[in-house]
């Protein structure tokens, strides 16, 4: 058993970022592995770290004694393996230390210090498991000890007799409950291999105690008779007068697994003294037990079964199935027009994985925004499905993170981080609009879970399927190059509807011209009057990107800027005031202009508000759902107005940028877009992909089923490419006008980029520092013979752009400078600007400059 342990401390420098040898005590080396997570002595305090390696001797170099590890902080370690490597590899190719790559691996509830017990599981055959233990002390020849690994409703796992508890410890839970993980360690430091399996079975319960950010959560529950037959005895027994305790006893012998206490009152009108009772005589067992808290506990998802394919769907269904079935790493491009039915198709994938014993994980766009996916997937493969996003509360996706762990969902569905999500055995990864920009992250670590996926599958035998009706570029450019093709599958009709809707383009300035001052055009106006006679339903687009609520004042022009940051403060209409998104600065709005005092000062609010209200002016009683910001801060609001507008309470759902993605609705036949132009100037090389991919997805949401749908886009630009494609659904069109548009200016996937921002509050700092950079990275890059404009002939090429100031040029009284790295062919990039780094930090220690490196950015603003 390795007796050193290589261990990541947290500590978010670049300086540290390496592994640090520590001695593992001897009665915690059956415990540690990859993936453990420690406190250890670290410069004078104690740190909390992970495992990444371990050795049975200590390094040459390294010092002669080494210090122990403190602690060992879970029984289970958070982290597997194959985690930890990827949690280097996202190091290496995204410029961020090893611990900022672990920690965004798991959940915040253990991102703190905590402290362990054991506990034997509920419904576990308590007298049995001591009677197993002692037998398989006595006889060390004992296979199964069935009794005790039975759980209610599991077959019992297999154990090798040398993996068989203590007795010893066996008895000991049994007569304190619970165990600090601690003492049993030190105990039975030979057992450290049985009670992580019997923790990993769920026989084992490892409890958190308070010391933790996140508890686990318990409650009193009832557990069936262990006794059925004596149950059934008294029962008869009873006289006829306790009428009470014979309907209580009828409804435990009932029970297939355990309740809460609550549930069994509230079920059968008892009382809690009558429970008692029973509970006295022995007929039930109630008892604290851990709850799992389930974020989608009362809900009652609808059961469904595989559709039979497609003929276009079974074709893509064999290529996915198929290498499912190889096990060996692979990627898929699934290009489907909308409604084209590429769901359907993840769900009869993942099927077959679970059948061959794999897992799988779904990533979906912003998961609370999507709550049609997550139905369709419980609906399926119901309690298999552990769901994990931002509107869960910490203890929620903490819980469902642990059933992941343990082996009790083998579907994890999720935003970006379900990437992450601790799966021993993988066998597919699905990631659903995969153009949608919120797979980037934008904090440290700034991966791609795109990348990343493919990284895992590969690591598993795993296959990746991209879904999306209009892929990036990126991926594209990448799928057609890859082996003549076969990594790009189609579906260029929808699954069930007839044909994709036709979609009219209206010109806003001639509606102007001919003076309509509306907000709808005369087409769209008609349209909506239709809908409303014929009892259908209408979704309305109010393109928001970057189009924020600012102030302004119409006299002199003067906007509000935070005092801090380069950039304008927004407004808020609910309290009134104006914060800044960078640093948080928070003022009231003025009322009159703090420049020329004029009181012509004006909030441009959300803009859907103004849409709502002259939506209710045309059509009087007209029945909208507005969605954006404002309307769905409260947890669950997007499932709640979704649902109303499914059970058709509504007859237009009007939002931003929340409305296009993945709805699914038979009556919608009319999609209209109030102004497509808001995302296309932006100064983004990405803004006309943007704006297809947009008019794209919310285009497919009309006309599904069987109602035939029709598309209106108002626009001030209506010779635009991005438009017209969308007008044509022309993907392939759209692709061709904009890698010439990429290759022209130099921009992916002609090449790739690395953004390096640099800040300091003082200016003559930061400048230095700039240069020193631009100058070692230039000097590496010539070492390596890659120094070469991107345009030239040569194979391998990198420019360095800059040093200049960030667009946004001062945040948090930061001042910011930026190099853009362009580069195209086998160039180690990344690697030279961490050197290049390293090296200007070396030359100038302490000076305090901050460097931020963004690999692939998707912001460059
Ligand atoms: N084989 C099939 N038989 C019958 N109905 C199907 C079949 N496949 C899909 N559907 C139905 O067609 C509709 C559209 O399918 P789905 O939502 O999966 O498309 P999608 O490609 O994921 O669309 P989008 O990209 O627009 O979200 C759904 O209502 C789905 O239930
Ligand atoms: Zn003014
Ligand atoms: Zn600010």
């Amino acid at each position: 058993m390795s007796r050193v342990a290589g261990v990541i401390v947290d500590v978010p420098s670049r300086s540290t970022d390496r592994p640090f040898s520590y001695a593992v005590p001897a009665d915690m080396r059956a415990w540690i592995e990859p993936g453990s997570r420690v406190g250890v002595p670290f410069a004078g305090r104690t740190l909390q770290g992970f495992v990444v390696s371990l050795a049975d001797e200590p390094p040459a170099e390294g010092p002669a004694k080494l210090k122990p590890i403190a602690e060992l902080l879970d029984p289970l370690p958070p982290l597997l393996p194959d985690l930890v490597e990827l949690a280097r590899w996202i190091s290496e190719k995204y410029c961020c230390t090893w611990t900022a790559a672990l920690q965004a691996m798991v959940p915040s509830a253990i991102k703190g210090k905590a402290e362990r017990h054991l506990r034997l599981a509920d419904g576990a055959d308590e007298p049995a498991a001591e009677a197993a233990a002692e037998s398989a002390a006595a006889r060390s020849d004992v296979g199964r000890p069935e009794a005790f690994w039975a759980m209610p409703g599991e077959a019992a796992p297999e154990l090798p007799p040398s993996e068989t508890l203590p007795q010893e410890l066996v008895r000991e839970l049994r007569r304190h409950g619970s165990l600090k993980l601690e003492a049993a360690r030190q105990r039975w430091p030979e057992a450290g291999g049985a009670i992580k399996r019997a923790l990993a079975q769920g026989v084992l319960i490892e409890e958190t105690s308070i010391r933790d950010r996140i508890g686990v959560r318990t409650q009193l529950t009832v557990y069936p008779p262990l006794d059925r037959e004596a149950a059934k005895a008294a029962l008869e027994a009873l006289p006829g007068t306790a009428k009470r305790q014979k309907e209580l006893l009828l409804y435990v012998l009932a029970l297939e697994g355990p309740v809460t206490l609550q549930a069994m009152l509230a079920d059968t009108g008892a009382s809690a003294s009558s429970a008692k009772a029973l509970a006295d005589k022995g007929y039930i067992l109630v008892e604290e037990a851990e709850q799992q808290r389930d974020p989608y506990a009362g809900r009652e998802f609808r059961r469904s079964e595989p559709l039979p394919l497609t003929d276009a769907q079974r074709e893509v269904f064999v290529r996915i199935r198929d290498a499912v079935e190889r096990t060996a790493p692979a990627t898929f491009l699934l290009q489907g027009v909308t409604g084209s039915g590429k769901t359907e198709i993840y769900m009869q994938s993942i099927q077959r994985a679970l059948e061959l014993g794999r897992e799988a994980i779904v990533l979906v766009p912003e998961i609370s925004l999507t709550p049609q996916m997550v139905e369709r997937f419980k609906g399926r493969f119901g309690d298999e499905v552990a769901v994990l996003h931002s509107r869960l509360s910490s203890g929620e996706r903490y819980d469902e993170w642990r059933r992941i762990r343990r082996g009790g969902a083998k579907v994890a569905i999720g935003a970006r981080s379900a990437v992450f999500a601790p799966f021993a055995r993988l066998g597919l990864i699905v990631i659903d609009e995969e153009h949608e920009s919120s797979y980037k992250q934008e904090e440290t670590p700034k991966y791609h879970a795109r990348d990343v996926a493919v990284q895992r599958a590969r690591q598993h035998g795993a296959v990746v399927v991209l879904g999306s009706a209009t892929p990036s570029l990126e991926t594209y450019a990448a799928a057609a190059r890859d082996g003549a093709g076969g990594a790009l599958l189609r579906l260029s009709e929808r699954a069930v509807a007839s044909s994709l809707p036709p979609v009219t383009v209206t010109d806003m300035r001639d509606e102007l011209k001919s003076g309509n001052r509306s907000m709808f055009s005369r087409a769209l106006h008609e349209a909506l009057q239709a809908r409303l006679e014929r009892g259908e339903q209408s979704v309305l687009l109010l393109n928001r990107r970057g189009y924020s609520t600012f102030v302004i004042c119409r006299s002199c022009g003067y906007t509000a800027l935070c005092p801090h940051c380069d950039i304008s403060l927004t407004y808020h209409q609910k309290t009134r005031a104006m914060r800044c998104h960078y640093c948080g600065h928070a003022e009231l709005a003025p009322s009159a202009c703090p420049s020329c005092e004029s009181e012509q000062i004006r909030y441009f609010g959300a803009g859907t508000q103004k849409v709502e209200e002259e939506l209710a002016k045309l059509f009087p009683g007209i029945r909208v759902i507005r969605m954006d910001v404002d309307t769905t801060t409260e947890k669950n609001a997007h499932e709640k107005w979704l649902k109303l507008f499914g059970e058709r309470k509504a007859d237009v759902l009007l939002g931003t940028q929340m409305v296009a993605k993945g709805l699914d609705f038979p009556y919608v036949t009319l999609v209209g877009v109030i102004a497509a132009d808001t995302s296309l100037n932006l100064p983004d090389f990405r803004a006309a992909e943007r704006t297809f991919q947009l008019l794209t997805q919310v285009a497919g949401r009309a006309g599904r089923h069987h109602l035939p749908g029709e598309v209106i886009i108002q626009t001030y630009n209506p010779e635009h490419y991005a438009v017209i494609a969308s007008q044509r659904h022309d993907y392939e069109g759209f692709v061709a006008e904009e890698m010439k548009h990429r290759r022209m200016m130099g921009y992916p996937p002609f090449c790739r980029l690395i953004l390096v921002t640099m800040s300091h509050e003082q200016l003559a700092t930061l400048s230095a520092a700039s240069d020193r950079f631009a100058r070692r990275l230039i000097e590496l890059a010539g070492q390596r013979g890659v120094l070469q404009p991107l345009h030239g002939s040569g194979a391998r090429a990198l420019e360095l752009l800059g040093p200049v100031a960030s667009p946004i040029s001062r945040i948090k009284d930061r001042y910011r400078f930026q190099c853009m790295v362009k580069y195209r062919g086998a160039v180690p990039a990344a690697e030279l600007v961490s050197e290049a780094i390293r090296q200007a930090e070396a030359e100038a220690p302490r000076s305090g400059v901050l460097f931020s490196v963004d690999v692939d950015p998707h912001m460059i603003l």
